[in-house]
């Protein structure tokens, strides 16, 4: 069988994402179909029909009261000084809440107002009105009622109405059926071995589960590979299966991306790429009647790509509108540039800070699963507008309930491991509360706490004057605000070297005369300022260091060069070392503190931050760590906003 061969893409559209959606629903049309559920499990699910009540509810008329059921008419002449008495099974008869009033009984007098004579004589001493604490024939439900009309989304309370008006099956479409096609060589299922080049596939499960929460009946096959034979043989079963068709990857412009050539040989391609940054490289098809959706493989991509385009065909099935979530008006904490002729998905994190709504993008590499994860809104920056500026308020559309983001303490500045031990902590004692951390490093911390723009920032910054941390900074540049540094960590920094030390590198000195490869940070890093300092102090110039000017961005980087070099040396914090399984010689203990405003560190959430720093089981989680002390119950430095006289 002769293989066909493919000529690479290389151009996509920029078709506005709303021409692409409105273009599609014109091709979309859908077989529905209707099935019937039973009412105790058709919670979520669509009716198809309007649902008329079977029966009435209450289908007796009932008491509402516990006492007796009377003939209103036969005590209209009761009065305080003129009481009436009552014979039981003549004019009366005892009645509890629920029971049924049979005729000629048309009034309840509760047991509280009734007069007990003897046994079967009672008086009483108010007229009660006709229907008095009775509850009609059909007071809740009315038989051949409409509960609901067609497009209601069953609800627990719905399913109540439905039982107590006995109708017990509903009619409601049948969930569209998704199936979800991963592509690529690279992916293998979770559970199986991993090797360099090997890619785990998680966004089928993705998909599914958010077809599932939508409403449509996912449908998950195996891994395909990039050949054009496999793509087209799955495209056809699943078109054959299917209403919906989504692949995954082999969207865009790469030797293997076959799936718009196969989707147009088989089919119609109405679109390939819209103007959205990122999940440009969507396919919009259809094969055989059913419409097919290529989307890129990048995972915020390929779950954006999938809400613009396949949740609205879900809907479109059911003739429900598609849900649109909350918004909210928020400050930028940062300026965002964003690209012309483009709809821009930024991912957001929010915090409120100072009585206002702060947002700071996370980052915006579409393969990062965790920004999603993160994410407590999403900005939408339309085409025409090139990027928004520091401070200035827009719209975000809300990921995450108000009340945890209202709750949470914003955190910013240099990133270090035990935020995220304090959050858990927190998160322990105080179901909302948690922290959301902006890795940002020192001094754009510091500038948040200026600006209002965060309620904690994380610090470590040497002053190679004085040798001293964090403290000159502050002052210098908070200078005018009541401010709180407190101590909070000692971290060693130590020197990154391979298994066994093998050139026994203990100081500067060592690494000048031994020629090692020496992995430097990047300037105003506060290793760099240290590693500078040493320098000073032990009168070696940077031109004996070898590799002084290549500069690594985190102490992870530096690790990862110190292990693929044996005749390397880096300079960094412990935990990094100790990820790569390095050698670690400690130097020197670096102050890692907290800034925060005076207000915030007296308010309930700086006391509560203060208490869970201080908690034993805050310090035993950092201790586990290794190279960190907590400050055992430390002396805030207040700063206040008076100016100091000189
Ligand atoms: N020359 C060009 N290159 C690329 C362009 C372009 O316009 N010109 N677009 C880029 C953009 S934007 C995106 S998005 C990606 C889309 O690529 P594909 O849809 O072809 O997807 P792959 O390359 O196969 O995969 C990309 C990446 O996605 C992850 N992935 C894929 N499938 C899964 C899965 N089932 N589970 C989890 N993760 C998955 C994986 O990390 C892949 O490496 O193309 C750019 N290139
Ligand atoms: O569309 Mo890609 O999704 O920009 O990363």
């Amino acid at each position: 069988m002769g293989r066909t061969t493919y000529k690479r893409k290389i151009y996509l559209q920029d078709k506005p994402r709303q021409e692409a959606l409105s273009e599609i629903l014109t091709h979309y049309a859908p077989v529905r179909k209707v099935e019937w559920v039973d009412s105790t499990s058709a919670l979520g699910r669509i009716t198809a029909e309007p649902i008329f009540a079977k029966v009435s509810m209450p289908h007796y008329h009932a008491s509402a009261m516990d006492g007796i059921a009377v003939i209103a008419e036969k005590t209209f002449h009761a009065h305080e000084k003129n009481p009436i008495q009552l014979k039981r099974n003549e004019n009366f008869i005892y009645v509890d809440t629920g029971h049924a009033v049979p005729g000629p009984y048309n009034a309840v007098i509760m047991i509280e107002n009734i007069e007990e004579i003897d046994e079967d004589t009672l008086e009483i001493i108010e007229p009660a009105s006709p229907w008095q604490h009775i509850r009609p024939i059909g007071e809740d439900i009315v038989q051949e009622e409409m509960l609901f009309p067609p497009g209601h989304t069953i609800r627990p309370v719905d399913i109540g109405a439905l039982l107590a008006s006995k109708t017990l099956q509903v009619p409601v479409w049948k969930k569209p059926v998704v199936t979800i096609i991963p592509t690529g060589n690279e992916l293998v299922q979770p559970h199986e071995q991993l090797a360099p080049g090997r890619l785990i596939e998680f966004n089928g499960s993705v998909f599914a589960n958010y077809v599932l929460d939508w409403g449509g009946e996912p449908n998950l096959t195996g891994i395909v590979v990039d050949e054009p034979e496999k793509i087209r043989e799955a495209l056809l079963k699943a078109t054959e299966e299917s209403d919906i068709v989504v692949i995954n990857a082999g969207s865009s412009a790469g030797s293997k991306d076959y799936t718009v050539h196969i989707i147009e040989e088989l089919g119609d391609v109405f679109t390939h790429g819209v103007a959205t940054r990122p999940g440009k490289p969507v396919i919009l098809g259809k094969i055989n009647g059913t419409i097919v959706i290529g989307v890129p493989g990048y995972p915020v991509s390929a779950y954006l790509a999938l809400e613009w385009f396949v949740r609205p065909l879900i809907c479109e099935y059911s003739h429900t509108p598609v849900p649109k979530r909350p918004t909210l008006q928020v400050k930028l904490g940062r300026r965002i540039v964003s690209t012309m002729g483009a709809e821009d998905f930024i991912r957001m994190n929010i915090g409120f800070v100072e009585g206002t709504y702060v947002a700071n993008p996370l980052t915006r590499a579409a393969g990062v699963t965790m920004s999603l994860v993160r994410a407590d809104g999403l900005l939408v920056i339309p085409p025409e507008i090139s990027g928004l500026e520091q401070g200035d308020v827009v719209e975000v559309e809300l990921m995450r309930p108000l009340e945890e983001i209202s709750q949470a303490i914003v955190f910013n500045g240099s990133h270090d491991l035990t935020i995220d031990l304090l959050s858990v902590q927190l998160k322990k004692r105080n179901l909302y509360r948690k922290i959301i951390s902006s890795h940002v490093g020192s001094m754009a911390g510091l500038m948040a706490i200026k600006k209002g723009e965060a309620h904690v920032a994380g610090v470590h910054l040497l002053d190679p004057e004085t040798g001293e941390y964090n403290t000159t900074y502050v002052k210098r540049f908070l200078a005018g605000q009541d401010i709180v540094l407190y101590p909070f960590l000692k971290r060693k920094q130590g020197w990154f070297l391979p298994k066994g030390n093998p050139l026994n590198i203990e100081s500067v000195q060592d690494i000048a005369e031994k020629k090692c490869d020496f992995v430097n940070r990047q300037k105003g890093a506060g290793t760099r300022v240290l590693f500078d300092k040493l320098l000073r102090e032990s009168n070696v110039n940077t031109s004996e260091i070898v590799g002084y000017q290549r500069e690594m961005f985190s102490h992870l980087s530096v690790a990862a060069e110190v292990k693929s070099n044996n005749n390397a040396v880096g300079l960094g914090i412990f935990p990094a070392a100790k990820a790569m399984e390095l050698e670690f010689v400690p130097i020197a203990d670096e102050d890692y503190d907290l800034v925060m405003t005076k207000a915030f560190f007296e308010s309930e959430q700086g006391k509560n931050l203060i208490e869970v720093i201080q908690s034993a089981s805050f310090k035993a989680d950092v201790e586990k760590i290794g190279g960190y002390a907590v400050v055992e119950n430390p002396t805030p430095l207040v700063i206040t906003s008076k100016p100091e006289v000189e």
